[in-house]
């Protein structure tokens, strides 16, 4: 309480609101956690780890948000996250995952994401079913890199953003040569369409100045063969946790935050760590009382959100080529397609087609055998003659209200310091998830990380106020050393 201010009593409530010369007697202090993905759970074993009294809300009647493990085949499938993306000593998530002795398997060694021509990974397929050449596919893979070089000269010179599809346009306009024709032409489209995929957007909507600031840390991405579930579990061990508590209304008091589910039950604490996905702030599903600032709003509404779903297919054997990979390749991104052949990985016979951008929000339509049918027909163009899948999932991030979107992304003409501001506490409202992570968002151990740094920007609030060391551990923001190798196959 800063001096000459009322006393404790009179501004109390019905908070027990810590006072600095009595800190010895009083409980330690109290933070709401809302959102039980990992950002969420992150927060919540820091705090909880630290002294704090902590609680997560999470609306669903499951922990994990997107990270998703699915049991119903009788082995692991994750519907969200798959990759542990940088598998390195510097990944925030690798002491852990180390430590859980959790299996990766590395599908591919090139950090990049976009024109990582690893031959060994990928087979692709015109639509007739012929196979693309593998030269072709490395020497289309040079080109796509040399015209997003070219894009960097474009963005130089551009005073105002533009989309990357305009850039590669302007591109061809001063280079016709890197313009393709026919089969390279297609195998660029299917560069394209990875490259939507990694932003969960379409390329018309993906800024020039933004799409590579994010930071690819080296190791090249590694698959959570056992999925990513075990590490949510861990990271919750101990923590209260209610789950089916949808939180509508958070209301900051001078006294700490009131925070109402939607039942009508409230809560209340000291602070509140935010950690919903950036879809539901935009839906303005929850209230705020006050309203959050307008440069809060502003980056809510500014980074944008796409959508990527996984249509997973299980068949009875393994009929299809032995490659991380299968793609089809056409006229357009869109009309291009993407499995990711699980059964290299797992030894299980699966596929798993993953759309994005308008694509994806065509097939969220669909219902859940129309849209394996849909999968099933992309495979066909690849294996003609193969046999009906005897189950699937399909997921909908983009409708479910618990997500509505996958992951963001920098959209055309918003900066990217956005991310920043969306992480910036308001009074004793910390935010964490993967859109406040500045330099890996869309990522799990970007989420991992907000979650930590919220967790830490608490604790020294507290701190500053309380001025109480031995009561509050420090929380270990920084990687810690990686005590336990990865378990990497695929080396
Ligand atoms: C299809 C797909 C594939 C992906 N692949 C990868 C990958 O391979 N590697 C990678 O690193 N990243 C991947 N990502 C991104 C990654 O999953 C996310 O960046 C990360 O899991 C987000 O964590 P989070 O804690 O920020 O949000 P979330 O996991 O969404 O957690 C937010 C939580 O808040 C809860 N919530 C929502 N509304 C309320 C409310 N009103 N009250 C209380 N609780 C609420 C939600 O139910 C959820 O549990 C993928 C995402 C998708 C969708």
């Amino acid at each position: 309480m800063e001096s000459g201010a009322k006393s404790n009593s009179e501004l109390r409530g019905e908070i027990c609101y810590p006072n600095p010369q009595s800190h010895q007697m009083r409980s330690p202090p109290s933070v709401i956690v809302i959102g039980g993905g990992m950002a969420g759970v992150a927060a919540a074993r820091a705090l909880h780890d630290a002294s704090f009294q902590v609680t997560l809300l999470e609306s669903r009647d499951r922990l994990g948000g997107r990270i998703h493990t699915d049991y119903t085949f009788g082995f692991p499938v994750d519907l969200g996250a798959s990759w542990l993306h940088g598998v390195c000593e510097e990944n925030p998530l690798a002491p852990l995952i180390g430590r859980l002795g959790l299996p990766l398997y590395r599908t591919s060694e090139d950090n990049s994401v976009l024109y990582d021509h690893d031959l060994e990974s990928y087979a692709l397929f015109d639509m007739d079913g012929s196979q693309v050449p593998p030269e072709v596919v490395t020497k289309v893979g040079k080109t796509f890199e040399t015209i997003l070089k070219e894009t960097e000269t474009v963005r130089e010179e551009q005073s105002d953003d533009i989309s990357i599809l305009r850039a590669i346009s302007i591109v061809f306009e001063r280079k016709p040569e890197l313009r393709l024709e026919g089969l390279a032409h297609k195998v660029l489209q299917w560069y394209l369409c990875r490259m939507e995929g990694w932003f969960s957007a379409d390329a018309n909507t993906i800024s020039l100045k933004g799409w590579d600031q994010e930071e690819l840390l080296p190791g090249g991405h590694g698959l959570m063969v056992r999925g990513y579930l075990p590490v949510i579990h861990t990271l919750a061990k101990g923590i209260d946790i209610r789950l089916s508590h949808r939180v509508t209304k958070i209301s900051r008091q001078y006294t700490g935050v009131k925070i109402t589910v939607e039942n009508g039950k409230t809560f209340k604490a000291d602070a509140a760590v935010v950690a919903v996905p950036l879809g539901v702030l935009k839906a303005n599903v929850i209230k705020f009382e006050p309203k959050l600032p307008d440069w809060k709003e502003a980056a809510i509404a500014d980074i944008g959100v796409g959508l990527e779903n996984k249509i997973i297919l299980h068949f009875e054997t393994a009929f299809w080529p032995n490659v991380e990979f299968l793609g089809v390749v056409a006229d357009s991104s869109q009309n291009c397609s993407y499995f990711l052949n699980l059964h290299k990985a797992t030894s299980h016979p699966v596929l798993v087609y993953m759309p994005s951008g308008k694509l994806a929000r065509d097939i969220e339509k669909m219902s859940d055998q129309e849209a394996a049918n849909f999968a099933f027909m992309q495979l066909k163009k690849v294996v003609p003659n193969a046999p009906t899948p005897i189950q699937h999932l399909v997921s909908r991030w983009g409708s479910d209200v618990n997500s509505l979107g996958s992951y963001s992304y920098d959209m055309v003409g918003k900066p990217h310091h956005l991310f920043e501001w969306l992480r910036i506490p308001v009074d004793n409202l910390f935010f964490a998830g993967e859109a406040m992570s500045i330099n890996y968002p869309g990522s799990v151990h970007g989420a991992y990380s907000t979650g930590l740094m919220a967790a830490e920007d608490c604790r020294v609030r507290f701190l500053e106020r309380y001025g109480d060391l031995d009561l509050l551990q420090a929380i270990m923001v920084d990687e810690a050393p990686l005590s336990v190798p990865l378990l990497i196959s695929r080396m």
